[in-house]
């Protein structure tokens, strides 16, 4: 049996979360850690029948329920700090959270590897996005002018999403780096051609009605290469997150990415 704590489990990532892992038998959640004071007990949230205990401060959690796995599904100014001290403390963090710095991911990847612990950070937990990005990576050997197009639902607190990151980084690892669009180009308009990873641009469109969603553009002579991923409904993210929290299990360093694992 693996004790799971889960951070956020009002979100709309925490509740399924929630649900998901209540349903696994070889998986108890022990407690779950929210950032305001609403109830002591996730049976009195209106979302949820579970007992389950409510904990503020993750410390507390971590040394009265201790879990083995911290799934964090919060905010990109709270990732941090939680994936920090559960490291620190014997706990293997699944980190769902986006937004990270370089410095922060080289930080956490030190932490895990000096405590000898598992963790995982997971931009996308979906596996039809995790292909996107290795044949994304895949198509820049041969076709290296790409523009990457992501778009989600308009309460996203991050941009770009962690998901276009990783693909950039993944398709920076494939192709000479190189700026691309004509050599004279000027913006009229402050951001119209979008942000700048190693010459390939990043666009991200924020609408209502939107889940998440990313386009990968390859440019050719008198062709054009699309690669698409959609995820409909967050129930898309959940055997990802399942599959994170049975394999972190069985590291010994942080890994970065779910194709590392797949
Ligand atoms: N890796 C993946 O596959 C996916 C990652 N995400 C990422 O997961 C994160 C959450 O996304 P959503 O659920 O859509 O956001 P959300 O805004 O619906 O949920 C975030 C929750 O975190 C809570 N929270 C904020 N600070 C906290 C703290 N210090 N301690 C405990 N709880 C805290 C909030 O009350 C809120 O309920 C985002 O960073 C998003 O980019 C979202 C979908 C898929
Ligand atoms: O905020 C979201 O919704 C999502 N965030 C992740 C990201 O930033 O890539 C994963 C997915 O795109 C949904």
């Amino acid at each position: 049996m693996i004790k799971v704590a889960i951070a956020g489990p009002r979100g709309r990532m925490g509740q399924e979360a929630v649900h998901t892992i209540m349903e696994k038998d070889n998986m108890e959640l022990v407690a779950v850690l929210d950032h305001r004071e609403l109830a002591s007990n996730l049976k009195d949230y209106d979302q949820f029948t579970y007992d389950v205990p409510v904990y503020l401060d993750l410390q507390q959690l971590i040394s009265t329920t201790k879990p083995d796995v911290l799934i964090d599904l919060t905010t990109p100014e709270a990732v941090y700090a939680h994936t920090k001290v559960a490291l620190e403390n014997g706990v293997r963090p699944v980190i769902g959270t986006t937004g990270f710095t370089d410095e922060q991911l080289q930080e956490l990847t030190e932490l895990a590897a000096k405590e000898k612990i598992g963790a995982i950070i997971a931009p996308n937990f979906a596996v039809g996005a995790v292909l996107m990005m290795k044949f994304s990576a895949m198509a820049a050997k041969y076709m290296p002018d790409v523009e990457i197009i992501e778009l989600h639902h308009d309460q996203k607190l991050d941009a770009p999403s962690g998901t276009a990151v990783k693909t950039a980084q993944l398709i920076q690892e494939n192709r000479p780096s190189h700026a691309q669009g004509h050599l004279d180009e000027k913006e009229t308009i402050a951001g119209a051609r979008g942000a700048d990873f190693d010459g390939m641009r990043i666009h991200s469109v924020r609408l209502q009605g939107l889940v998440a969603h990313q386009e990968v553009l390859f440019g050719g002579e008198g062709q054009m290469l699309t690669i698409r991923h959609d995820s409909y409904n967050r129930t898309s993210f959940m055997s990802g997150v399942k599959l994170c929290v049975e394999k972190v299990i069985q590291l010994d360093h942080l890994v970065y990415g779910l194709e590392n694992i797949l």
